[in-house]
């Protein structure tokens, strides 16, 4: 990361440090949101080094609470990390990378989308708070609908579109590549998948651009297949909820995050999918989609454009379309309450 002078380690750093030469010791992430997500991403930083995490939460004991439990398991985990849990945005001051988990999971029966307003109201509140502390921090959005509220984050951070995205497509296409190695029951090490779109039923998979060690599926895997694991994807959210009952995935979805936030603390250019700021490609604007693009210390070094289908290019029309017509629907209700993005 690019150190700010007002940095609390800003003394480490030399003036000709690159970025990547930064000591890793110094990242600093605040997570807000000590639920589910929240504690296990704070796990996942922590004891894969990766950064020192200050966990926020509006519930008073539950964020001191976790991150004393896993400074605790530091004598059997061996890392220096630190971990500290508040209530106070101030204490989330200087964060490199922001990441918001803040806000209601769906139960079963229920659509992300159904999360709207609620979460809405959240993230706009949370986002303003904390980049009050933290003017030069990225951000990572993963509370749902997770597209539609990244660009909430983004209007309520006031950051460039570059230090805002979403994390689903990094789950989902994990989630794909898990269902295309048990069904071929080889590792998972060998699979690589892509998936697009949104973070709900109209995300867009992508099995010509998934293979299993650069072999595409379709030698492996017939249409019907292809179509069962590509639907089983698509459900891979409310499958969990479905069992659960009481909330949604995080153990898969914290990976997924730590995996982002790596990427960017320690300027590893990794391709990813990512819900990116959209200026025109793929024909779309203004609004944030799963695309895939180069993660750095910058945030989103560029957003790469694959050629696509007819077929492809039109469910990605179809579930940018389904993004749009929720954030409108959220603007028209924040108005009702008096409150704009
Ligand atoms: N993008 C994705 O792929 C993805 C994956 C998993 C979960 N999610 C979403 O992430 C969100 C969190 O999921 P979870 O399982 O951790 O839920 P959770 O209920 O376990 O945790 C949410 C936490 O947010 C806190 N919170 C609520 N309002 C707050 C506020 N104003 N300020 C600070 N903290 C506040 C709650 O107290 C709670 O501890 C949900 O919206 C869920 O749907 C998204
Ligand atoms: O499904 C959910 O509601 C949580 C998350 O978006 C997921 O995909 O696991």
């Amino acid at each position: 990361m690019t150190p700010s002078s007002d940095h609390p380690d800003s003394h480490l750093y030399g003036m000709a440090l690159r970025p990547s030469q930064v000591p890793s010791s110094t990242a600093r992430v605040a997570v807000i949101g000590a639920g589910n997500v929240g504690a296990t991403l704070a796990q996942r930083l922590a004891e894969k080094n990766i950064a020192d995490v200050v966990l926020l939460d509006v519930v008073e004991g539950r964020p001191q609470g976790v991150a004393l439990d896993l400074m605790e398991a530091r004598g059997v985990e061996h890392h220096d990390r630190q971990i500290m849990g508040t209530n106070n945005f101030k204490d989330t001051a200087h964060a490199d990378v922001v990441v918001i988990t803040a806000g209601l999971p769906r139960r079963p029966g229920m659509s992300r989308d159904d999360l709207l307003l609620t979460n809405g109201k959240i993230v706009l509140d949370v986002t303003r708070q904390v980049i009050e502390h933290s003017p030069n921090a990225i951000v990572l959005v993963v509370t749902n609908p997770l597209d539609v509220m990244t660009y909430v984050a983004w209007k309520a951070s006031g950051l460039p579109t570059h230090k805002v995205m979403g994390m689903a497509g990094v789950l989902d296409s994990s989630r794909f590549q898990t269902f295309i190695a048990m069904e071929l029951g080889v590792s998972i090490n060998d699979i690589n998948a892509m998936v697009l779109g949104s973070h709900g039923d109209l995300m867009v998979p992508l099995p010509r651009y998934s293979t299993v060690n650069g072999i595409p599926i379709d030698r492996f895997l017939d249409e019907t297949a292809i179509a069962r694991i590509v639907n089983r994807t698509r459900n891979g959210g409310a499958e969990v909820v479905e069992l659960l009952k009481t909330g949604g995935a995080y153990y898969a979805p914290a990976s997924a995050v730590a995996v982002m936030v790596e990427s960017i603390i320690f300027n590893q250019p990794r391709i990813l999918p990512v819900a990116a700021y959209l200026q025109g490609q793929y024909g779309l604007e203004d609004i944030f989609l799963g695309v895939p693009c180069r993660l750095g210390f910058q945030g989103i070094e560029s957003v790469l454009e694959l050629e696509l289908t007819s077929q492809e290019q039109a469910e990605l029309q179809t579930s940018a379309d389904a993004v749009r017509q929720n954030l409108d629907r959220l603007v028209v209700l924040l108005a009702e309450l008096g409150l704009s993005l």
